[in-house]
This record gives C-alpha cells, sequence and structure tokens, in this order.
C-alpha cells in the first residue's frame, strides 16, 4: 500500500542522499586537483572520476523510478525524489559524456593557461589574463595600450575556443533532451522553478533601464571629455576598452576621473589597504570577522588549511574565484589569485559569502545544498559587501577617515555604487539572452559573434574598440562562456541582493524608511545578531523549499523587484536626469560605426 512505499522510499532516498555525498565529495576532489593544477594527467583523471560517477548516478536513477514519489504525501520527500529523478548530463552514453567534459575542459584549460605578447614588447609573451591584464585595464588611460590588450586577449581566449563552444552546444543540448527539455536554454531557467523567468528578467530590465542610460550618458560625456570626439563619441556606443574592465562588466576602475564631485575627498580604498600593508590573508580574516559579528558561522580549521588565497609560481591553475563545498560537513574551500586592492577585497566577500551558505545548510540532506536558486548564493556575499563598502563601515575599519556625509559625498558614493551595480545588470543580462539565443537554435555558429555584438550594443550600449568577424567569438573570452557556467544568476543576484540588504538593515535598525538620519545607502549591519540570526533562517533552507518561500523568510516578498536597488539608486537616479539635462548630453546611443556582421 502507499503508506509501506512511502516509507520504504524515505529510507531508499536517504541511503541515495548519503552514497550521493560520497560521489560529490570524489568529484569534488578530482574537479580541484585539476583546476588547482592544470596538468594532461589531472585533466585525464578528473574526466575517469566523472565518467564513473555518471555510471553510478544512472544506477541510482534507475531505482528511483520503482517509487510512485508524485503520490507521496510528505513534501520534502516528494522533492526529494523529484531532484533524483533528473540525471543530468550522465544521461549521455559514454563516449559523448566523454567528449562533452572534454570540449569543456578544453575551452576552460586554454582559457586558464592563456598568455599574451606586452604592448610594444613582442619579445615578452608571459602576461597572464590574472594579474597582469587585470591591473593593465585597472590603470591604464591610453586607448591604444587598451585597444591592443582587448583584441590579444578576446584571440587567444575567444577565437581559439569556437570549435570547442561549438561541439559543447551540441552534446549538452543532446543531454537536455535526454532530460526532457526542449534545449539547455530550458533546462538552466528550470532551475529557477517558475514559468516565466525569461519574461521576469525583461520586466527587471525595464524596470531598470531608464536608470542605466542616464548613467551611461553621463560616463560617456566624461570619457569624451578625457579622450576627444574621436574615441568617444556623443550619441554612440561607448567603445568597450574604455571602462576599465575586460568585458565592460563593472567600471569602478575608471571611478576617480569621472566621479561627480572630484573635489571632494577621494575614497582611494586600494591606496589605503596597500599602505596599510593589506595582505590576502588579512583581507579573508576581517570577512570572517564580520561573518562572526553577525553570529554566522566561523571558517573551520580545514577551510584556512585547504584554501588557495593567492596565485601559485610553481603551475598552472584556474584563476577564476570560486568557492568550494566538499559535501562531507566539514571541507570548504576557496580558490582565488588574489591581488590587495578594492576588487578583490569584495570578491573575498563574494566568495565567504558562497561558504557561509555551504555552512550555514551543511545538515540538509545533500540533494538540498544548494542556493534557494543559483542567484542567492551569488548573492550572500555581495549583500554583505553592501555594508562593508559602506563609508561608514570603511571608516569603522580605518580604511578611510572620509568627512561626514553631505550631499555631495553621497552622491559620490552612489555613483561607485552605481558603475559597480547598475551598469553590470545589462552585461549580465547579455551574456545569456546570448546563449539562449545559441542553445535554442536561433543564433548559429555564422552568426555567433554578429548576434553577440548586436546584443551587446542594443543592451549596454557599448561597442568593440575594432571590427570584429566571424573569425573572432568574442564570448568565450568570458570565463563563464568558456567555463560553461550559466550566468543569469548573476543578474539575479543583483537585484535580490538589494531586496536582502533592506531588509537585513531594517531588523538591524540602520535603516528607517522617512528617516534622514537612517538612510539604507549608510546602511552597515556589522555585528547586529539580529540581522544575521535572520539571514541564517534563510540560508539553511538551502534549496528544500522554492526560492519564493527563502524570499519571503527574509523580506517578507515572494518575488524579484528592482525595487530594492531603485529605492537605494533614486538619489543618484534624480541628480544623473539633472546633470544630463544640464549639459545637453543625448540619453541613449544611436547604433555603432564599428563594422561587426
Ligand atoms: C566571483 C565570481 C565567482 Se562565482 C564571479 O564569477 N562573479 C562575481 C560577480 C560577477 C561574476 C564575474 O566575475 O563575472
Ligand atoms: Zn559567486
Amino acid at each position: 500500500d502507499l503508506e509501506a512505499s512511502e516509507q520504504e522510499g524515505r529510507e531508499y532516498i536517504m541511503h541515495l542522499d548519503k552514497m550521493a555525498g560520497i560521489r560529490k565529495n570524489r568529484a569534488a576532489l578530482a574537479e580541484w586537483a585539476y583546476t588547482s593544477n592544470i596538468t594532461k594527467e589531472n585533466e585525464d583523471n578528473r574526466i575517469q572520476v566523472q565518467l564513473e560517477i555518471s555510471q553510478q548516478e544512472k544506477l541510482a536513477w534507475e531505482e528511483t523510478k520503482m517509487y510512485r514519489w508524485q503520490d507521496f504525501q510528505d513534501f520534502s520527500l516528494r522533492r526529494m525524489f523529484k531532484k533524483y529523478s533528473q540525471l543530468g548530463v550522465a544521461a549521455l552514453p559514454n563516449d559523448k559524456y566523454k567528449q562533452l567534459m572534454l570540449s569543456i575542459s578544453g575551452m576552460e584549460s586554454n582559457y586558464a593557461t592563456a598568455k599574451i605578447c606586452a604592448y610594444k614588447n613582442e619579445t615578452k609573451c608571459d602576461l597572464s589574463l590574472e594579474p597582469d591584464l587585470t591591473e593593465i585595464f585597472a590603470k591604464s588611460q591610453d586607448p591604444e595600450e587598451l585597444k591592443y590588450y582587448w583584441v590579444e586577449w578576446h584571440k587567444a581566449a575567444g577565437a581559439r575556443a569556437r570549435q570547442n563552444f561549438t561541439e559543447y552546444v551540441q552534446l549538452d543540448n543532446e543531454a537536455a533532451k535526454l532530460n526532457n527539455f526542449d534545449d539547455v536554454a530550458e533546462w538552466w531557467q528550470s532551475e529557477y522553478e517558475v514559468p516565466d523567468f525569461e519574461q521576469q528578467l525583461a520586466k527587471i530590465w525595464e524596470n531598470v533601464k531608464p536608470l542605466y542610460q542616464q548613467l551611461h550618458a553621463y560616463v560617456r560625456k566624461r570619457l569624451r571629455d578625457k579622450y576627444g570626439e574621436e574615441v568617444v563619441s556623443a550619441r554612440g556606443p561607448i567603445p568597450a576598452h574604455l571602462l576599465g574592465n575586460m568585458w565592460a562588466q563593472t567600471w569602478n576602475n575608471i571611478e576617480s576621473f569621472t566621479r561627480p564631485y572630484p573635489d571632494k575627498k577621494e575614497v582611494d580604498i586600494t591606496q589605503a589597504m596597500q599602505d596599510q600593508n593589506y595582505t590576502s590573508l588579512k583581507m579573508f580574516r576581517m570577512s570572517d570577522e564580520f561573518f562572526r559579528s553577525l553570529n554566522l558561522t566561523a571558517m573551520p580549521e580545514k577551510f584556512w588549511k585547504n584554501s588557495i588565497i593567492e596565485k601559485p609560481t610553481d603551475r598552472e591553475i584556474v584563476c577564476h574565484a570560486s568557492a568550494w563545498d566538499f559535501y562531507d560537513g566539514e571541507d570548504f574551500r576557496i580558490k582565488q589569485c588574489s591581488t590587495i586592492d578594492y576588487e578583490y577585497f569584495q570578491t573575498t566577500h563574494h566568495e565567504m559569502g558562497h561558504v557561509q551558505y555551504f555552512l550555514q545548510y551543511k545538515d540538509q540532506p545533500v540533494v538540498f545544498r544548494d542556493g534557494a536558486n543559483p542567484g542567492f548564493h551569488e548573492a550572500v556575499g555581495d549583500t554583505i559587501a553592501l555594508s562593508v563598502s559602506s563609508p561608514k563601515h570603511l571608516r569603522r575599519v580605518g580604511l578611510t577617515s572620509g568627512d561626514a556625509e553631505d550631499e555631495q559625498t553621497e552622491i559620490n558614493q552612489l555613483y561607485k555604487m552605481g558603475i559597480d551595480k547598475i551598469v553590470f545588470l545589462p552585461f549580465a543580462y547579455t551574456l545569456d539572452l546570448f546563449r539562449y539565443g545559441v542553445f535554442r537554435g536561433a543564433t548559429t555558429p555564422d552568426d555567433y559573434n554578429c548576434h553577440y555584438w548586436r546584443l551587446r550594443e542594443e543592451l549596454q550600449g557599448v561597442e568593440p574598440p575594432v571590427t570584429r568577424t566571424e573569425d573572432d567569438f568574442d564570448a568565450a573570452a568570458k570565463y563563464h562562456v568558456s567555463a560553461d557556467v550559466e550566468y543569469a544568476r548573476y543578474y539575479v543576484s543583483f537585484i535580490v541582493q538589494f531586496q536582502f540588504h533592506r531588509a537585513l538593515c531594517q531588523i538591524a535598525g540602520e535603516y528607517v524608511p522617512e528617516d534622514l538620519t537612517k538612510k539604507l545607502v549608510d546602511c552597515d549591519i556589522y555585528q547586529s545578531v539580529a540581522a544575521g540570526n535572520a539571514l541564517s533562517n534563510m540560508l539553511k533552507m538551502g534549496s528544500s523549499r522554492p526560492w519564493p518561500d527563502a524570499m519571503e523568510a527574509l523580506t517578507g516578498q515572494r518575488a524579484m523587484r528592482a525595487d530594492g536597488l531603485l529605492e537605494y539608486f533614486r538619489p543618484l537616479h534624480d541628480w544623473l536626469q539633472a546633470e544630463n539635462q544640464r549639459t545637453g548630453e543625448y540619453i541613449g546611443w544611436e547604433s555603432s560605426n564599428i563594422q561587426y556582421c
């Protein structure tokens, strides 16, 4: 009868979940070994382990079909079975599975080991993306030098990945179909468990776009003032290589010469960190201390022993920052190639947020040890970093002596946050709108680069520094495209982190709507146990409930909405409108004169 089989089902799934934890631990160790020491031997071992594990997953998957779990009464039990009833890429036959793994690791190792020759010194050809090109893009104000490095990187990391990428699309779509999805786009979106996910993304963009266009217009004017009409036009897109970042995804590196009130005290946190002899370990210790001040969990001993927080000198590794759960309840790690600057100070909090989530849900069944949705996982660390980057907190830790808040300083502060958070949204939206089209077959290989730039121009208002053709494949010059990492998670994160931040600030008594002494922009939840407990209650849930339940637990809202972000940046939006009116700057952009289709 149903009762017995539900009890049998419970015993079975708890056993299967335990076995899954052991498999995931083994897979993570093999992947860590490879990405922290890129050798052919470690790549072969990683693929061998993934193949063996996929066999075991197939057997377990066959067994779950013996239970009529759809009729079970217990919500959690049904949810566990539902998740285990989806096999994933292991549904591919062995040879195709192996081919898919090879095409992805081929792209990822190409990206991680790509070396570029120095500008005006063709004999020095050992420059890496991290830290070399990243530092050049942060500091150089020479359009020709930036153009050179932009072109070389997109050749080495983008064009060279086109063949593997085309194969990956084909095989990953086959895996999607074996999981009863039309294509990978539908598979990725199923992670968000809402039927109108893509419409929600579009709605949010409509809400944020007016603010973005004002910020884009202001920045374009300031760049035109600096580089001249020949380099930056009055009404066209902004050339992508002038924005302080290889992908123009955040523009914080051009703050020093574009901020609204340049005569107000300069808040150069990178300089302050270097003057105070910050180390990578100090950044991690400070972040860990912030989480502990909220009554959240301290990093365990193994974390400090096993993490890699600086680029090794004796081997090649995947430098792109990552956080790792080894699913044994005690081994959690971060791998990143830290440099001592504001950007990596933020990244450290971002990655520590992932590990805090791992720690908070470590007692859930393995299958629920995940973010409520992928965007939630990306939002934890950033939410904490919103407090850390407030003038109040930076003064508390001695990173700025910034004068008391006045109107102009507040606009400078909101501008600094806006060129990080607002400008990121159209970039993130573009990356997965592009890949949705690719997976659906709407964008074919002979259109890949043209479609990519058409979207970037339409949504982000940027253009490539030089003509592009289909010999290029610029999308893969971004880590997540070369590493098969879905990107809508960051778009979701940059929206929900402001809903989380607002809720936490109210709980901490740091933000009181209409009370001008308790503004959202000044909020710092540091040492608020009440805020920490509220955050912990949401994080402990992992993916055991649909994400609207988790969102409601913390914010009282059940939907992701732009209102948190728009409320935070309201004063900046008003200022930008007035400023662009004053200068007569054209809002928006006409089509580019650069040939790319
Ligand atoms: C820091 C990570 C690792 Se999950 C990352 O990839 N991020 C963090 C913000 C956006 C995105 C990027 O770098 O493109
Ligand atoms: Zn992340």
